[in-house]
């Protein structure tokens, strides 16, 4: 199944910010047939988000809507908009389930669509509430799995191209991360599974790395320096590079896939009854098997003893 922008009925969730919104702009600037449904809690930043994406391409004078115009999936439906919205706490089942009743009413159930709802409190474990950790689960995981198995029941015959956001944490996971990494490990576990079962979907997954965003930005205020140390090679990329190396690996066929070269050297370590799809794949599975002989214990030696000592520091300095 190809990747392509053009005649396409998309649906993205967490597209109020971040990746979600820089795709939901990508389609809307880059295609002139493609229904867009965007899909956050939040109706004040669906609207805002909508807005600003109608407005931008007004003032390039690419359409004549001014953008100023409320798009909510609702009666009655305007059939020139291809930009449209609908809160929806995706956690939630029930939920999920009148948003697809929704669709299926406008006939507007996707062809594709992309999960970018997530999202993470990055803090040492002790230091998280119940509530947070529950949000992880919830906010990481649930959104996916809810939206994967309703498009699953609505989508028996025809295809679907189906575009999961997980993160470079599942497949290493780390120090500050204990909210997080877990939900988006359950992800990769969920691809492998819905690969075999939904024949007629393909299933992608991407593993980013950092990238500038919201949800980015809040993240670093809570980040433990620990966490930031182990991360320091995966710099932040901008958000539209992030979302344009996304659109172009898919567009080539790759279904696992990474946005920057510590991705993509970390996925090669991870061996496994999991297949994988990326680019330079028989490159990336030679340099991974040898990186697992000749560098990762020592890595993982250095990595905990570095670990280890930066608590010692660290509880000493709250001693004193
Ligand atoms: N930025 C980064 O460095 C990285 C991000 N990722 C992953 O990529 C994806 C996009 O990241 P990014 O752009 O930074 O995300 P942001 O945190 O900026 O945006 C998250 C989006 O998800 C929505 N959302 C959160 N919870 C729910 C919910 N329960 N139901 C519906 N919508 C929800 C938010 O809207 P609202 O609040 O209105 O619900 C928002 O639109 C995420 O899955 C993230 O985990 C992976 C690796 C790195
Ligand atoms: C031989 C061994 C080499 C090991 C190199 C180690 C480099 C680690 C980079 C990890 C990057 C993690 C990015 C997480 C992004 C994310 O998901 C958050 N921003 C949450 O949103």
């Amino acid at each position: 199944m190809k990747y392509t922008l053009e005649d396409q009925v998309v649906l993205i969730t967490g597209g109020s910010q971040g990746l979600g919104k820089e795709f939901a702009k990508k389609y809307y600037n880059e295609t002139e047939n493609t229904k867009i449904i965007v899909v956050s809690r939040s109706e004040a930043k669906l609207l805002d988000t909508c807005n600003e994406i109608r407005l931008a391409a007004h003032l390039r004078k690419e359409t004549s809507d001014e953008g100023q115009v409320q798009h909510k999936l609702a009666t009655p439906l305007d059939p020139v908009q291809r930009l449209f919205y609908f809160p929806c706490d995706l956690s939630c089942y029930e939920s999920v389930e009148n948003l697809f009743n929704v669709l299926r009413d406008f006939e507007l159930l996707p062809t594709q669509t992309l999960c970018c709802a997530g999202g993470s409190v990055p803090k040492l474990f002790r230091g998280l509430s119940g509530q947070e950790l529950n949000q992880g689960m919830d906010i990481n995981y649930k959104t996916t799995l809810n939206v994967a198995h309703q498009l699953a029941l609505a989508e028996q015959t025809r295809e679907h191209h189906l575009i999961i956001f997980s993160s470079v944490t599942a497949l290493y996971p780390f120090v500050g991360y204990s909210q997080y990494a877990p939900a988006k490990a359950a992800i990769k576990s969920l691809v492998a599974i819905l690969r075999q079962e939904l024949t007629n979907f393909r299933v992608s997954c991407v593993y980013p790395g950092n990238f500038e965003s919201e949800g980015f930005t809040l993240e670093q205020v809570t980040k433990p320096k620990i966490t930031k140390l182990i991360e320091g090679p995966s710099d932040a990329i901008p958000c539209k590079e992030a979302c344009d190396i996304v659109a172009t690996s898919l567009a080539r066929g790759q279904d696992d896939v990474f946005t920057d070269f510590v991705g993509w050297m970390i996925m090669g370590m991870d061996l496994g009854l999991t297949s994988k799809r990326s680019r330079f794949v028989t490159l990336q599975w030679i340099f991974g098997i040898l990186l697992n002989i000749v560098v990762v214990p020592f890595y993982l030696v250095g990595c905990s003893w570095y670990i280890r000592k930066w608590f010692r520091e660290s509880d000493s300095k709250k001693a004193t």
